[in-house]
């Protein structure tokens, strides 16, 4: 999400309503109903008092009591429609609620999913997450806010400016210097806290972060143990008072635009008691029409500080929706959908690449030939290389430069499903999902009727020797087991088996393993991946043996590529690496 691609608030708008209807058309139509309800209800109201108030005076002057009984009976039926009204809209409202932030809440996660790995790796956007995010539990509150401007509050001015024009045009000012400061107040609100989420989004995660260091589960461990509560706690501080402080500036602005607002307020509502006083006392309004208007203009102003409310309580939301609905319509160049194979050579051709804001690229000028069906290891010493290479084999990154291949074809122009497709990765932080043992190894197709024991068996998972079965959740948070480092990377190992493919990455993920057993591990993965390409990342250069061919990298750059036995032969970095290591595989 690039800055500078701000949605004029109107498209945002109009893209809300037409979520909005797309969410629920019926209880959309539903709150609509209501609030046009409200709205001749509230107007109604003031003409039967209109009407009440003169008969009142008819009767006063001696005319018979029955012509109250029309006006009466009218009061009654608003007192009555008022409460079904308010069901309605209680009723729509709830509903609404929920399928308005169940519907969006799709959108943004179908949105989330259609986002490269690199949009990750690009600090702004994490911002940009973090407000969009936001938007996504306030968008039902901002829609209800502009259904009842729209649909309440905007139709009962109109038709009450219209009736006081009717009696007396100069009285539509009244509306006019009521109405026009709270509006400027409310919309300089709503700009500020747009800039305000903006600029606030790193900080408000960064506190966030520094906060889950020293209470969240995964962090608190390390805090404990390194005394590093202190720390945190103080940048936690640190960073909180930075928040607060932008947040009081902001506030503060705020709140002198509502005091010289509510100033013009208050006079422009003297100035409209005085105009009827002056009407009343030279006749040209009557005493009903004093009191009717009167109780119009009340209502107006009460009205509105219910809008203001309103509106305060979904400013938020409005501008943090509003993030989510640029967000929901940032389109990706289109890509072609169509099956990409992974059973072909696979070919790199000058790439280089740099992650966003680093300064150094992180490859240079690869050339690379995998031959299908055959494996590949990638050896190196720590910040080579090597994870980044096989992110972009695996068209998880697009190289900054050069051509990533498979067959003829160049993977920058298909879809992630086209991608990523008949491929398998197991990576070196593999996640641990709190599920059932068997659902952590199906999870690329959970619905499948496929057995584990083939994945599980090949490379010694066994669910007897662990002590559980297919249904014990990975983790005692939900009342089942945990396991250790090497029995969770068996775990993620047969998951990335499990899964069909063609194409198999092994971006080390045995580190818990020992250097023999790993050698074991890779041995049996590659007589199990069969006729399959497969790629293995490690740091362990016994286990490389086994490869078809093996390329050593060194800041960014391959710098030697042949077999085991031609590495060998050379006598360079390979070579004394391994010699160097020879004692690991000595039992
Ligand atoms: N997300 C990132 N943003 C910026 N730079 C990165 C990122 N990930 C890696 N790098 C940099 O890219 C270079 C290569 O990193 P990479 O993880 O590919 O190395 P590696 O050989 O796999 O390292 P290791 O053996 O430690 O896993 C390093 O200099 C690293 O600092």
């Amino acid at each position: 999400m690039s800055k500078g691609r701000r949605m004029s608030n109107s498209k945002i708008f109009l893209k809300l309503i037409k979520y909005t209807w797309r969410a629920s058309p019926l209880t959309f139509s539903a709150l609509i109903v209501a609030s046009l309800l409200f709205s001749v209800l509230r107007y109604s109201e003031i003409v039967v008092l209109q009407s009440l108030f003169s008969n009142i005076l008819e009767v006063v002057k001696g005319s018979p009591y029955d012509i109250m009984i029309k006006p009466i009976l009218a009061i009654l039926i608003i007192l009555i429609l008022n409460p079904v009204g308010e069901w309605l809209e209680f009723l729509a409202q709830g509903y609404f609620w929920r399928r308005g932030n169940g519907y969006m809440q799709s959108l943004y996660h179908d949105r989330i999913n259609r986002m490269d790995l690199i949009d990750y790796e690009d600090v702004e956007n994490f911002d940009d997450f973090k407000k969009a995010s936001l938007g996504n539990g306030e968008a039902p509150n901002g829609i209800r806010v502009i259904v009842q401007i729209l649909f309440l509050y905007i139709p009962f001015i109109l038709i009450t400016s219209l009736y006081m024009i009717s009696i007396k045009p100069m009285l539509v000012f009244a509306i006019v210097l009521i109405f026009i400061p709270v509006l400027i107040s409310e919309l300089i609100k709503m700009s500020n806290n747009y800039d305000f989420e903006d600029k606030i989004a790193n900080r408000r995660r960064k506190t966030e972060y520094f906060e889950s260091c020293i209470v969240s589960k995964e962090n608190f461990k390390e805090t404990l143990i390194n005394g590093a509560f202190n720390y945190f706690y103080s940048l936690f501080v640190d960073s909180n008072k930075e928040f607060s402080k932008a947040y009081v500036h902001v506030k503060n602005k705020l709140l002198k635009v509502a005091i010289v607002m509510r100033i013009i307020n208050t006079l422009g509502y003297l100035c409209v008691l005085a105009l009827l006083v002056y009407y009343l006392y030279n006749g040209s309004i009557s005493v009903s029409q004093f009191g009717a208007i009167y109780y119009s203009i009340e209502k107006i102003t009460s009205m509105l500080k219910g809008l203001i409310e309103d509106i305060g309580e979904a400013l938020v939301g409005i501008s943090s929706t509003s993030f989510l609905i640029r967000f929901l319509n940032e389109e990706k160049e289109i890509e072609r959908e169509e099956e990409l194979s992974k059973a072909d050579d696979i070919e790199l051709r000058d790439v280089s690449f740099k992650y966003p804001n680093a300064k150094e690229k992180s490859l240079s000028n690869i050339n690379l030939r995998i031959k299908k069906g055959t494996s590949l290891a990638i050896v190196g010493e720590n910040g080579s290389g090597k994870s980044t290479l096989t992110k972009i084999i695996m068209g998880l990154y697009n190289p900054s430069q050069g051509v990533v291949q498979y067959g003829d074809k160049n993977i920058i122009n298909y879809s992630n499903s086209s991608k990523f497709s008949n491929i398998s990765a197991v990576f070196q932080n593999f996640i641990k999902y709190k599920l059932p043992a068997e659902d952590n190894i199906k999870i690329s197709n959970i619905s499948s009727q496929d057995s584990i024991e083939n994945a599980s068996s090949g490379i010694n998972l066994s669910f007897n020797d662990l002590k559980i079965n297919n249904e014990t959740i990975l983790s005692r948070e939900f009342g089942g087991q945990e396991l250790s480092g090497g029995e969770w990377q068996r775990i993620a190992i047969a998951r990335g088996l499990y899964r069909p493919h063609d194409l198999i990455v092994l971006d080390e993920p045995t580190a818990a393993i020992d250097p023999i057993e790993e050698a074991n591990v890779f041995s049996t993965f590659k007589k199990l991946s069969d006729d399959k390409t497969c790629i293995f990342v490690t740091h362990r250069l016994g286990s490389t043996q086994i490869a078809d061919k093996i390329v050593v990298m060194e800041n960014g750059e391959i710098v030697e590529e042949g077999t085991n036995q031609e590495l060998i032969d050379l006598k360079g970095k390979y070579y004394h690496l391994l010699e160097s290591q020879a004692k690991w595989y000595e039992r």
